[in-house]
């Protein structure tokens, strides 16, 4: 039973009786913190499009993709690499590089943008537009989940939510066994929806000291949950540690999409989810102090809500 992840079917979101629904979501959010979604509304078409776009993006010649590399995080859009060390100290080389920029509002900066791949500006709006459809969506079926009203996550995360977007390019790698794509990690956002390249498998999630594989299903969705949603939810819902492998024979390309509190966002466990029985496990922080704590942390196996346990 825990050697897999769930796979959960969207298809009821819109009937009145979504109960069913509702309880599947709430035990994938309780036991794993992540799980893959089908019938989720997000047109095939559309990821795929995209996913071909960002290959052909990571393909460009050198000095094209030159213009974007930067060490300043504070750039809206840039390519970086991760060092970040995990508990096992010998693989530290993150054989990947990274794309990331803001999705929404995506009309306030569709010209940052790159524009080679000509598409790139189209085909990533649309696709934004749709996953926020289903970040809606899913953040409503999980507050059900938590017994709460449907509309109290998306709430507590305010009126302007950080929104950006991360692409995963790893190569091929001739000796996989001495590097990671991706050391592990906690998402440090609220929720993060995954999509990984059909046919090449990479992410891994930890459960009870093993690592799980999420093999990529076509057409489905990974969700993640992040540290923002494990503390919001007073330690109900778990924000997994995962990581990604590499492979000797094909590259891999994964894109995840987040949703973070914006830096004045006050986040804490919701009171409705602490009584006596169960006294709040971390403490209220405005979600800058978080990032501060994660800037801290660099160059470590970072333990950011470890530092906000009560
Ligand atoms: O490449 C993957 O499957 C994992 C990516 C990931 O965990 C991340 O971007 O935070
Ligand atoms: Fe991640």
């Amino acid at each position: 039973m825990h050697s897999s992840i769930s796979i959960i079917d969207l298809k009821p979101y819109n009937d009145e009786c979504k109960n069913g629904l509702v309880e599947d979501i709430s035990k994938a959010c309780k036991h794993l913190g992540m799980f893959q979604v089908i019938n989720h509304g997000v047109p095939y078409d559309i990821c795929q499009t995209l996913m071909v776009t960002l290959q052909e993006f990571f393909d460009l010649p050198y000095e094209e993709r030159a213009l974007f590399f930067t060490q300043d995080h504070s750039k809206l859009v840039k390519i970086f690499n991760y060092y970040f060390k995990g508990d096992d100290q010998r693989k530290v080389s993150m054989w990947s590089e990274t794309f990331s920029h803001p999705w929404h509002p995506i009309e306030d900066f569709t010209h940052h943008l790159p524009n080679n791949p000509p598409q790139y500006r189209e085909v990533f709006s649309a696709y934004a537009k749709e996953i926020g459809t289903l970040m809606n969506k899913v953040l409503r079926l999980m507050s059900k989940g938590l017994g709460l009203e449907e509309d109290t996550l998306v709430k507590r995360l305010e009126e302007r939510p950080n929104f950006y977007s991360q692409a995963n390019y790893y190569p091929p790698c001739p000796e996989p066994e001495l590097t990671m794509g991706l050391n592990e990690h906690n998402d440090i956002t609220a929720l993060t929806i995954l999509q990984q390249f059909d046919g090449v498998s990479g992410l891994q999630v930890k459960y009870d000291g093993k690592w799980i594989q999420v093999d990529p299903i076509p057409g489905a969705l990974v969700i993640i949950l992040a540290d923002q949603m494990q503390v919001l939810s007073n330690g109900i819902y778990k924000s997994p540690i995962h990581r990604a492998v590499t492979n000797k024979l094909l590259p891999r390309l994964s894109l995840a999409m987040f949703y973070a509190p914006n830096d004045e966002t006050l986040i804490g466990p919701i009171e409705n989810l602490i009584n006596e029985e169960y006294p709040p496990i971390y403490r209220s922080y405005k979600y800058k102090e978080y990032m501060e704590e994660f800037y801290r942390q660099v160059g470590k196996r970072r333990k950011v809500k470890e530092a906000f346990q009560i």
